[in-house]
């Protein structure tokens, strides 16, 4: 195995609150991971720091791209996404007022080689591209079952569908690393059960990295090969599913909500 995400030490502070305290990890490559944790527990905070959305005030963050290991610090969510890292947030963030088809296209600018005066000019290299691109983008369409709604404005499809289409346009930026921050928040069960079958495949079948942030346990003990907690702003237990489900410190971190899957 190969570590993909290494992060040494993050602290973030807010005023006098540190919402996360120093947190040192590790994510291999290919490795599905959740990080768990009570609400306000600091979970989004990582991963917005992880993300440059939110830069961590203490720590770094190193990134496997080829046989190196390159910083992440001070890098802008842009970079961090060219970078290989793609991320869906806990609000969906879809254009919404755009289809399907153009929520995905609109995440794959960067893979445009062709500069603004070829795009203008339509010149054929720039056709080109365009043409890749929506192949590409019927490709995704197909792989995450959303041929039909392909062209159908974004506002107007179920919840379960929208969130969906942001893993189809995270995934749609062509990452390495695919961070999902409560993707089964707001499902039905049955949404839920096809979301857990997805995001299995975008480890499978994509050959993605994913690391999850999820209240639902089940989904969680179901799918995650190991499991950080976060209690506090500080990391209290690292495991296997049956690890963390007996693990006493997380036992009393959720007491009453039950970590049980
Ligand atoms: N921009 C901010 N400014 C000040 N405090 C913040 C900010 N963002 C988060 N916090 C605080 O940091 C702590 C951690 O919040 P965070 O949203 O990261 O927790 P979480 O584990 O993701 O929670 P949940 O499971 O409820 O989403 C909370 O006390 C929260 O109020």
């Amino acid at each position: 195995m190969t570590t993909l995400l290494k992060v040494d030490h993050v602290s973030k502070i807010f005023g006098g609150l540190k919402a996360v305290e120093d947190v040192s990890m590790h994510v291999e490559t290919g490795e599905l991971v959740a990080l768990i944790g009570p609400n306000g527990a600091g979970k989004t905070t990582l991963f917005n720091a992880l993300t440059g959305v939110s830069p961590a005030t203490e720590g770094t963050v190193a990134f496997r791209v080829g046989d190196e290991m390159v910083s992440l610090d001070k890098k802008k969510p842009y970079q961090v996404a060219k970078m290989g890292i793609a991320r869906t947030f806990q609000n969906i963030r879809l254009f919404h007022q755009l289809s399907v088809r153009e929520n995905l296209q609109a995440a794959m600018t960067h893979r445009y080689k062709e500069g603004f005066v070829s795009s203008i000019l339509r010149l054929p290299a720039f056709a080109k591209q365009e043409a890749l691109a929506n192949k590409w983008t019927d490709e995704i369409l197909a792989k995450l079952d959303l041929t039909d709604v392909a062209d159908v404005i974004t506002a107007n499809l179920p919840y379960g569908t929208q969130r969906r289409i942001e893993i189809a346009r995270a995934v749609a930026t062509d990452p390495q690393l695919i961070f999902l921050d409560e993707p089964a928040a707001g499902m039905n069960p049955e949404e839920t059960a096809d979301l857990a079958h997805l995001i299995k495949r975008l480890q499978t079948e994509f050959g993605l990295t994913v690391v999850l942030i999820e209240h639902d346990m089940s989904l969680v003990m179901s799918l995650a090969e190991r499991i950080y907690v976060l209690e506090h702003g500080k990391l209290i237990a690292e495991g296997t599913p049956s690890e963390i489900q007996h693990n006493d410190a997380v036992i009393n971190a959720y007491l009453g909500g039950g970590v049980h899957a």
